[in-house]
């Protein structure tokens, strides 16, 4: 049971079962999918009384996006299989509620589009673009060009994709490329596509820092590394001179031997935190999720799944239901931590759940 759960319901209702479980589902056994929601249920919160602060207003500044909410919606695949709008209801949803939309490369909706209709809602609303780093150069390029000129505010390379994981619903339900009539918009026209037509997104183990090192050179945009668990490869991150690193196994989409987010965020911290924004994605299900990853050192979090589930249950309506719902209850969740603002976030709320007043 979660804050999301009666659209998850009603999702899984309105969806086709194969659809349903392309969004649903992780790599190989789901350790890691299970382990992202378990993970928070195995961490408490040490809340502190008659702290007499105003009431809480978590904002934040970050690449690109100066006073958003704590809360991004994560990039994923393909909102047009969930709801005729897609993406372009996800993006109305996301502006209204001053949330950064972090677009996928692999949406069913070109990123100027996905732009646009959000800065009708909101002129100022911050759009960041996600991206695979292509074996071909020019096709990253290509990619950078679109998201600079729709006016997206930042890039986000994830970086845990060296091969696509094994999404064994997927399998079983022979769900293995978007049905006809939709297609990978952003992939249209680019260098060794068919003419008119979309290239696929290309996962290679080839690519490497170097090809970052390229991208860098070609955008002032700020740049973001999604994936990254490692402390060792945050410090590389950090030497490369990024931006901000997005803690996440992908949803347990990738590795499934990875740990949770949760679990190694406080190796990074201590690894690198300070020098660079950290942000955390997978198994944020609540306001008390938001508030641990706060408080172990992220400056703000993404949830992937619950947008979705809106997005089916009830277009952009439903999508704002979801931000709406979390934003209240981060708000809440500071309130009864005694948290008056960004200083009071520290790893001294989190104690292990079950911990018997041993520590
Ligand atoms: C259906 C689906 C599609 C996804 N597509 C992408 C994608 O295109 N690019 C990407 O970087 N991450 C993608 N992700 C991973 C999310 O950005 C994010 O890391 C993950 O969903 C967060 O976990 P949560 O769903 O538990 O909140 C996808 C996740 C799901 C569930
Ligand atoms: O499904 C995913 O998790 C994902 O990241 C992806 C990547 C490329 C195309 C479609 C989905």
């Amino acid at each position: 049971m979660n804050l999301f759960a009666d659209l998850h319901d009603r999702a899984k209702e309105l969806l086709e079962p194969a659809i349903h479980d392309y969004y649903a589902g992780g790599a190989a056994d789901e350790f890691a999918l299970a382990d992202n929601e378990n993970s928070f249920a195995r961490l408490a919160l040490l809340p502190r009384m008659l702290r007499g602060g105003p009431p809480p207003e978590p904002r934040v500044d970050l690449p690109g996006a100066p006073g958003a909410a704590p809360v991004l919606v994560a990039p994923t695949a393909f909102h047009r299989l969930a709801h005729p709008e897609g993406e372009l209801a996800t993006a109305r949803a996301a502006a209204a509620t001053g949330t950064v939309l972090i677009s996928s490369m692999a949406a069913t909706t070109a990123v100027d589009e996905v732009v646009a209709a959000a800065r009708e809602v909101r002129s100022d609303a911050a759009v960041w673009f996600q991206l695979y780093l292509q074996p071909d150069p020019e096709v990253t390029a290509r990619l950078v060009e679109r998201a600079e000129s729709a006016g997206c505010t930042a890039l986000v390379v994830t970086v845990d994709s060296p091969v696509f994981g094994d999404h064994v619903r997927d399998r079983r339900n022979g769900f293995h490329d978007l049905p006809p009539g939709y297609e990978a918009a952003n992939m249209r026209d680019l260098p060794g596509g068919p003419p008119g037509g979309t290239r696929d997104i290309e996962m290679s183990p080839e690519i490497s820092w170097r090809h970052l090192e390229v991208l860098r050179a070609t955008t002032a945009l700020p740049v973001l590394l999604k994936g990254i668990l490692h402390p060792d490869d945050a410090h590389l991150a950090v030497a490369q001179g990024v931006d901000g690193i997005i803690v996440s196994n992908h949803g347990g989409r990738q590795l499934d031997a990875a740990p949770a987010p949760i679990d190694v965020l406080p190796r990074i911290t201590r690894a690198i935190g300070g020098t660079l924004p950290l942000l955390l994605d997978g198994g944020v299900r609540r306001g008390t999720d938001v508030v641990t990853a706060l408080a172990l050192g992220a400056e703000a979090v993404g949830i992937g799944r619950p947008v979705l589930w809106g997005l089916a249950a009830d277009g952009e309506k439903g999508v704002r239901e979801v931000l709406d719902r979390i934003g209240a209850d981060v708000v809440r969740a500071m309130a009864l931590c005694g948290v008056r603002g960004p200083d009071d976030l520290t790893a001294n709320l989190v104690v292990p759940r079950g911990f018997g007043g041993l520590r």
